[in-house]
């Protein structure tokens, strides 16, 4: 995908399988909304093949487009109208939608459902968003940085309605962040974007087994400098260590880089232009 001469994605291939929730990763600009936008059908691809749904996004009518919910990362204007009357609105263009009243409930805004749009605060308009979203009771479900503006207990109610989407409903879900605590938290699947490239993509605990492949041991060497060094096998270095030394090693500490360890790498590696991206979907269609 590009911008004019502005190239932003480059060859991403991945394959979202039906009733996971799949999270898209990735720093500022990296092309994450690009890549919704174009799932979503809003916006026409440079090159390259999608599916979604069975049809491409592009040609996708109202029947496939009803099929799909989406919690855009822009406010879409609706001020003048009040919370419940927006949702019982909305739901009038779907043949099956959820009740508004039990949905209110569902995402915490009971208690607004007569308020204005424009007099809820951040947070309870993205809820409000999210509302509008899965109203249709989508199959299909793109959040799009979903929890930006949430307080800790909101992002905690949000996760668990998505986990119910999710778990309960069979809804497939398609997630993009920033943050890697949620991403981990929610996801079954995860791609790193950076930079227009998908740097890994795998399960949480893959993913986190990938990072912690290399251990950090640091101590203090006899001179009294501290020394660091990167192993895979740090019981051996220890021990190593322990026997140079003749005994204890002075402030010895073992560490197992985390996922955050490595997705901050990852976006380091892209800026320095170091990177060498590998591949990381299979190829194919939800
Ligand atoms: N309409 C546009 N015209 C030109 N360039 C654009 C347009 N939309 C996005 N870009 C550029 O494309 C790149 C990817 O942007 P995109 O919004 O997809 O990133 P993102 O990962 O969603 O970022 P963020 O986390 O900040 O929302 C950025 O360099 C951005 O400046």
């Amino acid at each position: 995908m590009a911008y004019g001469g502005l190239v932003v994605l480059r060859g991403i291939d991945l394959d979202v399988h039906r009733g996971e929730v799949f999270a898209l990763l990735g720093p500022n600009g990296a092309g994450k909304t690009t890549t919704v936008e174009i799932l979503e059908g809003f916006r026409r691809r440079s090159a390259g093949e999608v599916r979604v749904l069975g049809a491409d996004p592009e040609r996708g009518g109202d029947a496939w487009r009803g099929r799909i919910g989406l919690v855009l990362q822009s406010w879409r204007d609706h001020r003048r109208w009040r919370v419940a009357e927006l949702l019982t609105h909305f739901a009038t263009y779907y043949p099956d939608p959820r009740d508004p009243a039990e949905l209110l409930a569902l995402v915490g805004l009971t208690d607004q459902a007569g308020r204005p749009v424009d007099r809820l605060s951040g947070g309870q308009r993205r809820r409000l968003d999210v509302a509008l979203g899965i109203v249709g009771r989508p199959e299909l479900l793109f959040l799009d940085e979903p929890t930006t503006g949430f307080d800790p207990e909101a992002r905690r109610e949000f996760h668990v309605l998505v986990e119910r989407l999710a778990r309960e409903e069979g809804v497939t879900v398609l997630l993009t962040t920033h943050d890697l605590v949620e991403a981990e938290r929610l996801a079954d699947r995860i791609a790193m974007l950076v930079g227009g490239r998908i740097r890994v993509c795998g399960t949480p605990s893959d993913l986190a087994r990938r990072a912690a492949a290399q251990a950090e041991v640091r101590w203090t060497a006899g001179d009294g400098t501290a020394r660091r060094e990167r192993t895979k096998d740090p019981s051996r270095l220890v021990w190593q260590l322990h026997r140079d030394a003749e005994g204890p090693i002075a402030d010895l500490e073992v560490r197992r880089p985390t996922l955050e360890d490595t997705y901050l790498h990852m976006v380091h590696r892209a800026d320095d232009g170091t990177d060498g991206a590998a591949p990381a979907g299979r190829g194919g269609h939800t």
